[in-house]
């Protein structure tokens, strides 16, 4: 044998005793977690147990990114201890999480990146039904859209809030790649029709001008629902992401078609446990105002007595009335830190109501 065949084989027969290592210690730390389900189980008897605890999966995968040595990036390390977490989490219970459907959505792609592939993913057809199955306790959490870097809010997330009892449990954001793609068994027809969801279109409206100008553009439900319809109809292209393309077998003739380059969006996690301080948090509350003058003012100027940030403030028109206004205002912080508790304590008594959303760890993938 040559030289470098004798180390191919050295280094191969180390690469075998590090794997073996690897599979005992992930095995031992599987077996801790279902221990970890028992003594769960034992703490309140006969109480609903919450066996998925996010802010004890953010501080591990925060602890991980920061004392990561190396070669592999801390994002890469920190997705291969998502997966086992996700593993021995599924050991303790299976946790089903419904997102906005079809298979084969950013927000699938989104529930699989913050919980992980040992989950069952449950899609459902309407922002609404994502809330009902979690309020229902068919499903353990939810996953929706809540904003895009290109189109700003999604607007029924912000107003499904108004009634759901449901609490924020956390955060996860996604770079959006947005790819035109046909079926191979059409691939040399002329494209007479693109399909795509309206937030598609509308983040990739300077592409499409640009460089399929004038063909049709319609509609549909989701990108998911785009592609199965570009894979069952010639002469017919879907605006999608990886996970449709792959999904419904189809071909990427452009990709990355998006016309910002840091189209992200943020999704959150829907649960009806409120989530202890994980040391990184933010929250999340609805303030409705009376609207005179100077209540803008009012409501804002605790945050910054108190020196709190905010990351984030919306309006939405009240469903108690015309001209009434909720604001949805994200912050740093936990509702359980003490200048958070006095901050909320002061925005009461000067809001007509005040509805705390939840607060929950700050996205660490
Ligand atoms: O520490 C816990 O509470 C566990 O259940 C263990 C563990 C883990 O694998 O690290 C698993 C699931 C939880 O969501 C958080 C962490």
């Amino acid at each position: 044998m040559s030289d470098e065949q004798i180390r191919l084989a050295e280094l191969r027969d180390e690469i075998d005793q590090i794997d073996q290592q690897i599979m005992d210690l992930i095995s031992a730390r599987a077996r801790c977690a279902q221990e970890v389900a028992h003594v769960k189980m034992g703490a309140n008897p006969g109480q609903d147990v919450f066996f998925y605890r996010p802010e004890r999966e953010a501080q591990v995968l925060r602890r991980i990114k920061d004392s990561n040595p190396g070669p592999l990036s801390g994002e890469e390390m920190a997705r291969l201890f998502r997966e086992i977490m996700s593993a021995c989490l599924a050991l303790e219970k299976p946790m089903h999480i419904a997102f906005l459907g079809p298979i084969g959505t950013f927000t699938q792609a989104a529930a699989l990146k913050h919980f992980g592939h040992s989950v069952v993913s449950v899609p459902l057809p309407a922002i609404d039904a994502v809330f009902r199955e979690v309020e229902s306790g068919a499903a353990h959490y939810g996953v929706v859209p809540v904003e895009n870097s290109t189109e700003g809010m999604i607007n029924h997330t912000l107003d499904m809030f108004m009634s759901s009892p449901l609490k924020i449990c956390g955060e996860v954001q996604l770079r959006i790649h947005h790819h035109l793609m046909v079926s191979p068994k059409n691939k040399d027809q002329e494209i007479t029709r693109i399909y795509s969801h309206q937030q598609s279109f509308a983040q990739c409206r300077q592409w499409l001008d640009t460089h399929r100008y004038g063909i049709e553009r319609v509609t549909v439900s989701s990108n998911a629902e785009a592609a199965r319809r570009a894979a069952e109809e010639p002469g017919t292209a879907a605006i999608a992401g990886d996970m449709a393309a792959e999904l419904y077998g189809l071909e990427k003739l452009a990709t990355s078609i998006e016309d910002r380059p840091d189209n992200t969006t943020r999704f959150l996690i829907i649960g009806r446990e409120e989530v202890p301080a994980s040391g990184h948090d933010k929250s999340s509350i609805l303030v409705s105002m009376r609207n005179k003058p100077g209540a803008l003012y009012q409501l804002l100027e605790p945050f910054h007595s108190h020196g709190i940030s905010l990351t984030r403030i919306e309006t939405r028109p009240s469903p108690s009335g015309t001209w009434a206004y909720v604001f949805y205002i994200d912050f740093e912080g936990h509702m359980e830190d003490e200048q958070v508790s006095k901050l909320l304590a002061k925005v009461d008594d000067e809001a007509v109501e005040l509805k705390r959303l939840g607060s929950y760890p700050i996205g660490v993938l």
